[in-house]
């Protein structure tokens, strides 16, 4: 069991993790966590070659992901505090299964679960679905040069690996929350309304 609410917020690229993460940090006044993106030194090469690169940055982000959870446990969840993150540890095992070969998945699971096993996991999830459409538009939005590349089957086959990773997640963890947000119809960012209904829901979950 937590010693503090953890809350992961997850969804596919560009479902608006990280903008839904920083606003309910800023409300709920949590500290929040989030991933590095423009430092990441293989993104830009992977979208250039999934295949060649795959290995090198799904090991680049578990290690960057293992070392903030590490600390964020010893200077938040250990300490009674809550945290809010902009992703799920097990994010990396959905995008290891759709770029890894098998033979590198074995090996690369072995090593996930090595690293995260003992690590503390999220009690509360806020997962945001968004249709291709919404994610085209919120990637090209967003500008990024190297995710211009982003084939539009790679972003389908990421949305039918979340819908099913959260259920699997959900079953192996009775305890644990998922809050579903639909990331088509709820607009967090331009409408204040939807994005103080689901403050307001955070709030009554954690307390
Ligand atoms: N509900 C929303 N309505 C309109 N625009 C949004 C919404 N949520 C996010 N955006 C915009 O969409 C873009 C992507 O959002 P964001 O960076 O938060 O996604 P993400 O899920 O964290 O992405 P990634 O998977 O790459 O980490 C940003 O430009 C953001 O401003
Ligand atoms: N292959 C792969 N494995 C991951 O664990 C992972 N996590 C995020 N990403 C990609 C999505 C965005 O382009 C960008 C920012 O989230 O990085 C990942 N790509």
């Amino acid at each position: 069991m937590n010693t503090a609410p953890f809350i992961a917020i997850e969804g596919p690229i560009g479902a608006g993790k990280t903008t839904l993460a920083t606003m309910l940090s800023q409300e709920l006044e949590i500290p929040m966590i989030n991933e590095i993106v423009e430092d990441n030194p293989y993104l830009d090469k992977f979208y250039d070659n999934i295949e060649e690169w795959s290995f090198q940055l799904e090991m680049f982000f578990l290690c960057h992901r293992y070392k903030q959870l590490e600390d964020t446990t010893d200077y938040f969840l250990k300490k009674g505090q809550p945290v809010i993150a902009d992703y799920h540890i097990y994010k990396n095992v959905i995008f290891a299964e759709r770029t890894l070969s098998q033979h590198q998945l074995e090996k690369y699971k072995k090593i996930y679960h090595l690293l995260t096993d003992d690590l503390q996991k999220p009690n509360f999830i806020i997962y945001i679905k968004a249709s291709l459409p919404t994610l085209l538009h919120r990637i090209e939005k967003r500008g990024r040069p190297f995710e211009k590349k982003i084939e539009t089957s790679y972003l389908e086959q990421l949305i039918a690996d979340y819908e099913v990773a959260i259920k699997q997640l959900q079953e192996a963890d009775p305890e644990l929350t998922v809050v579903t947000i639909d990331g088509d119809s709820k607009d967090f960012v331009l409408n204040k309304s939807d994005f103080e209904r689901i403050a307001a829901h955070v709030k009554e979950l954690i307390v």
